[in-house]
Parts: C-alpha cells; structure tokens; sequence
C-alpha cells in the first residue's frame, strides 16, 4: 500500500543551522510509527516539519504523495492532518465538552447531527471523560487531560494523528495507562504519527519504530524488533 505520509530526506533545523540530516521515513495508512532517541536528537524538530511548523531547509514532505512542503500548520490540519501538541493542547478554563466542539467547529463541516456523531464516537473511545464534560479541562488529571487533547483533535476525524510525546509529565503508571488509550486510538484505524521519550512504552504502543540519532535515522523496524534489541537499547535508548 501506498504511504499515507512520507518523508524524502528531510534537512531541517533552526536558522542556518541544521538539526536533521537527511531524514527519510514512511507511514503506511492505518499503521503507527513512534520516534524515540536520545535527548536533543532532534524528535521535536521532526515533529515540526511533519506538522508544518517549521519548513525543512531541502527535502519534501509527502502526503498521499502530494508534496505538502509548503503547506503550513492549518493547511495540513484542513487536509486530515490532526496534531496534539505537547503543551497547552486544551483550553484550560473550557469544559471537556467545549474542548471537543472547538476541536470540531475549528476544521469540520456540517450542523448539529455531524457534530452530535462525532461527539458519540470520540466519547466512546474516551469513556474515562464523560463524567468530566462539564468540568473545566484545567481540572483534570495530566492523563484525562492528555485525552480531552487527543479526542478534540479526533472530533474532525483526522486521517493521522501525530502525538507530541504523549507521556509528558505523567507518572510512569498514568504513562502507560495513556499508551492503552493510545492503542485503542490506533485501532479505530487512524494512522498515528509519535514521538515519544519514554522508549519502552512508545515503542509497546507502536507498529513500528524509528531511531532518530543526532538528526539521523539508526534504525527503522517492527517496533518488537527493536525492543528486543539490546544492542541498540543500550547505546541509543539508554534505562527508559
Ligand atoms: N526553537 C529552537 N530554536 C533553536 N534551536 C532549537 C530549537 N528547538 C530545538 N533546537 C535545537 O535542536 C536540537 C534538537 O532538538 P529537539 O528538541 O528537536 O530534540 P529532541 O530529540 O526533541 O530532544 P528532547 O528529547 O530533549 O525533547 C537541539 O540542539 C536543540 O537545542
């Protein structure tokens, strides 16, 4: 099958300076993918050139094998491109269900029965917030707040959803309780897009591994394959 989103050796980085150095990977539609590697290997700069926050030096960015290089952030979000950044991904003084309709009303179409449907489905997949819905998002726990996140960039059903390390600040039981959710995220069919610093738990959550060293690509494999390699655990991926 064709590639849903692909990268053709992408140089990247800030100012003249550059961060990536030739990064080229693929994500076949309805598969996942999570970048791991060391800190400051350059995850996050890959994050904002599939994201369209930043633009690469050289290289393109391929989705359903149109260049998308130049379209930018809302561009590629209108083009099903759903994005949960790291931070501030919620409106902390809004409701968990405001969250969802602005998550919505900012991309999709179509009056109150297209809204009610979506609110069913992603409702459905996050049943750990409906209690919540009327309470302001900035209450929640880090991990009801990482699906309030994660369910708003749902609601305009995205074809792709690309994960800002989603275990960001949660305790190591609330990380990998949100990598359950992220699984059953995965098996609605949407094609997710990680990066992730806690190895171990990204790469269990993920078809497929990518390890990203100093802006270049070490390996690309079955996610199981590089868990089981001790190897490049121990010189890339360290304790995690
Ligand atoms: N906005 C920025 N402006 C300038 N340099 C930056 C910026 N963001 C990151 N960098 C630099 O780019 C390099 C790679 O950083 P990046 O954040 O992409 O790595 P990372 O793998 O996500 O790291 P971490 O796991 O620590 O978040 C680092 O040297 C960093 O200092």
């Amino acid at each position: 099958m064709s590639a849903e989103l692909r990268l053709d050796n992408i140089v990247a980085g800030y100012g003249a300076r550059a961060v990536l150095h030739g990064v080229s990977l693929d994500v076949a539609p309805g598969s996942s993918l999570v970048v791991v590697g060391p800190n400051g290997s350059g995850k996050s700069t890959l994050m904002r050139v599939v994201t369209g926050l930043i633009r690469p030096q050289s290289g393109r960015v391929l989705w359903d094998g149109r260049d998308i290089t130049a379209i930018d952030a809302p561009g590629r979000a209108r083009l099903g491109l759903g994005y949960v950044p790291q931070e501030a991904n919620v409106f902390r003084n809004l409701s968990v269900l405001d969250n969802l309709k602005l998550g919505h009303e900012f991309i999709a179409s179509g009056g109150a029965k297209a809204l009610r449907q979506r609110l069913d489905a992603v409702l459905a997949l996050f049943p750990e917030i409906v209690p919540k819905l009327n309470v302001a998002a900035g209450l929640l726990s880090g991990g009801q707040r990482q699906m309030v996140a994660m369910g708003a960039a749902l609601m305009p059903s995205p074809r792709l959803l690309a994960l800002d390390e989603p275990s960001a600040g949660l305790s190591p039981l609330n990380a990998s309780r949100l990598f359950e959710v992220v699984q059953r995220v995965a098996q609605t069919g949407v094609t997710l897009f990680m990066i992730e610093q806690n190895t171990r738990l990204g790469l269990a959550a993920a078809d497929q591994g990518l390890v990203l060293v100093a802006g270049q690509v070490k390996a690309r494999a079955p996610s199981q394959e590089l868990l089981a390699n001790g190897q490049l655990q121990s010189l890339y991926l360290g304790a995690h």
